[in-house]
């Protein structure tokens, strides 16, 4: 039995990459995308907020001397793309998605318009929201923040390149550890980095959860659904 009836999944942009220098690794995405089916196959819900630092980020740009506002917009294009390429591995791996997009580009994909992404989650279809929150000066975790609450999701799920939320960057500091749960008030005091502080405060405030668990762990999201010991809890 899953835990949850309706989840919002974050899907590391970065991680796509799989051992490639850029872009989207082909047996990365097929992987991701079966292990989506696979809690889709429990009758779970699930929208999806995919990022896109495999492609562009924003303050990669702006670090460069790029007006920090068009790095974002390219980063927010990057996002379509690999929203595209998500959706259309799920075609092909015998799954209906949807892509929604906050920017218009409506040749490309519809755009995201609430009770449609509704309907679409109730039918029992996928639905990826694209090009993030459409503002600059966010990131694609406030995103998926902001649509889990707005879907009525009942927890956002992060799947990335850590297992967990650590007292410190672990990529960093080795003898960092990871917690079982954490408070949204103790991770945004400690300014834990593993997501970034407007993500936790909507979440806090709408009173919302986050699982953080790693990308990489083969069967790990299936775990998190199904409300197995995998990854850390942020809660109020
Ligand atoms: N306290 C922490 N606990 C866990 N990870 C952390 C922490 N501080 C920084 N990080 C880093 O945050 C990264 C995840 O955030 P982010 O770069 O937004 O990834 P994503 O590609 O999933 O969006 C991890 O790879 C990790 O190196
Ligand atoms: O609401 C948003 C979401 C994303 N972005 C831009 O899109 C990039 C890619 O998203 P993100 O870095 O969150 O992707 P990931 O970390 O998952 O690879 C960000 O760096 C930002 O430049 C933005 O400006 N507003």
């Amino acid at each position: 039995m899953p835990a949850y009836k309706r989840i919002l999944l974050k899907l590391s942009g970065e991680a796509l990459m799989g051992d490639d220098a850029y872009g989207i690794n082909r047996a990365t995405i097929v992987r991701m995308v079966q292990e989506v089916r696979e809690v889709t196959e429990l009758g779970v819900e699930v929208a999806v907020v995919i990022g896109g630092g495999n492609i562009f980020r924003g303050v990669a740009g702006g670090s460069v001397g790029m007006d920090r506002a068009t790095a974002d917009y390219m980063g927010m294009l990057a996002t379509v793309m690999n929203s595209l390429a998500l959706a259309d591995t799920m075609r092909q791996e015998g799954m209906t998605a949807r892509v929604m997009s906050a920017i218009g580009i409506e040749q490309v994909v519809e755009p995201y318009v609430r009770p449609k992404a509704l309907q679409y989650l109730e039918e029992g279809k996928v639905v990826v929201f694209a090009a993030g929150t459409g503002n600059p000066f966010f990131t694609t975790d406030t995103a998926a923040a902001l649509r889990g609450a707005e879907v009525g999701a009942q927890i956002v799920l992060k799947a990335t390149k850590v297992d967990g939320v650590y007292t410190a960057d672990p990529k960093k500091d080795p003898s960092a550890t990871r917690y079982a749960s954490i408070t949204f008030d103790e991770a945004i005091s400690k300014n834990l980095q593993v997501m970034d502080g407007a993500a936790f405060a909507l979440c806090r405030d709408q009173k919302l959860p986050i699982k953080v668990f790693s990308i990489f762990k083969a069967g790990a999201l299936k775990r998190v659904v199904q409300g197995e010991d995998e990854g850390t809890l942020v809660h109020v």
